[in-house]
């Protein structure tokens, strides 16, 4: 009798990439726990296909920590943790420390808080991963979105610190994406000025980071590590 996997817990997986990836993993017959926030026609998607809906606003420290509770009601073990939610503001006037603080909370502060309470049920399964998802634009600033690209940088650094504070028993990795799928109200200009930034000048969909994750799920000799999926922004 083949044991039960222990589950992926997926934060944010009630639209676009994160619930692609959730699908994608209970496809392969893999149990998936996730967070939402609104509640959107994913997350009842999610939940006929059998996986387990949690809510988590994570703009707050107690909302970070009552989610950390209801996970651990819910399971005693992880296979991993992909930390995908995320807020993607600009700088709006009057605005700005609300959403900073939004963003660094969600980006940093709930990964953070996450990662330290749970290794616990990580250290439970071997193999075990964690895997932050950043941006590409961390690689060199951003003028529009200051305050996402530095909470994002901050993933970033998260990646390193927990990898080699977890190694041996638990990877951590990190995967930074470019562009990959428009959200609905972006114009055929707009559009066309980001697909002009990169190389292959494509947008590729959500399988390019499915495709990310499965590798850094797979690979026992690899921690520590960002890897770029950005068309090939970096050489144009
Ligand atoms: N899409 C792209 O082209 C790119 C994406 N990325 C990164 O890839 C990942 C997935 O991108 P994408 O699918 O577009 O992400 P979304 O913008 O769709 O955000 C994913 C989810 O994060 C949730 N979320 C936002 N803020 C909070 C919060 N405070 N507490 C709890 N949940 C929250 C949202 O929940 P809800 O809306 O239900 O409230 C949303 O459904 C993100 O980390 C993103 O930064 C990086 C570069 C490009
Ligand atoms: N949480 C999100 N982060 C990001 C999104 C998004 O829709 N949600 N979108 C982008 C853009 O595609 C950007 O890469 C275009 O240059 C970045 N981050």
């Amino acid at each position: 009798m083949t044991p039960t996997p222990a589950p992926i817990l997926i934060t944010g997986a009630s639209q676009r990439v994160g619930l692609h990836c959730a699908l994608r993993l209970l496809d392969e017959g893999q149990p998936v726990i996730f967070s939402y926030r609104s509640e959107r026609p994913g997350v009842q998607t999610l939940r006929e296909r059998g996986a387990i809906a949690l809510f988590a606003d994570f703009s707050s420290e107690a909302g970070i920590l009552t989610f950390i509770d209801e996970l651990k009601a819910h399971t005693t073990r992880l296979r991993a943790i992909i930390h995908n939610a995320s807020a993607w503001e600009a700088e709006t006037p009057g605005e700005e420390s609300r959403a900073f603080t939004d963003m660094f909370s969600v980006h940093m502060l709930a990964p953070y808080l996450i990662n330290l309470h749970c290794a616990d049920l990580l250290q439970r399964s071997r193999p075990a991963d964690i895997v932050h998802i950043s941006d590409d634009v961390t690689r060199k600033g951003s003028r529009q979105h200051i305050a996402y690209c530095a909470t994002k940088a901050g993933l970033d650094s998260l990646t390193l610190s927990f990898a080699a504070q977890l190694a041996p028993d638990i990877k951590v990795n990190g995967i930074s994406p470019a562009m990959v799928m428009f959200n609905e109200g972006d114009d055929a200009a707009y559009r066309a000025k980001v697909l002009a930034k990169s190389a292959l000048g494509i947008e590729p969909g959500p399988e390019v980071i499915y495709q990310s994750v499965r590798y850094l799920l797979d690979n026992p000799y690899v921690t520590g590590t960002t890897l770029t999926v950005n068309g090939g922004r970096h050489i144009k």
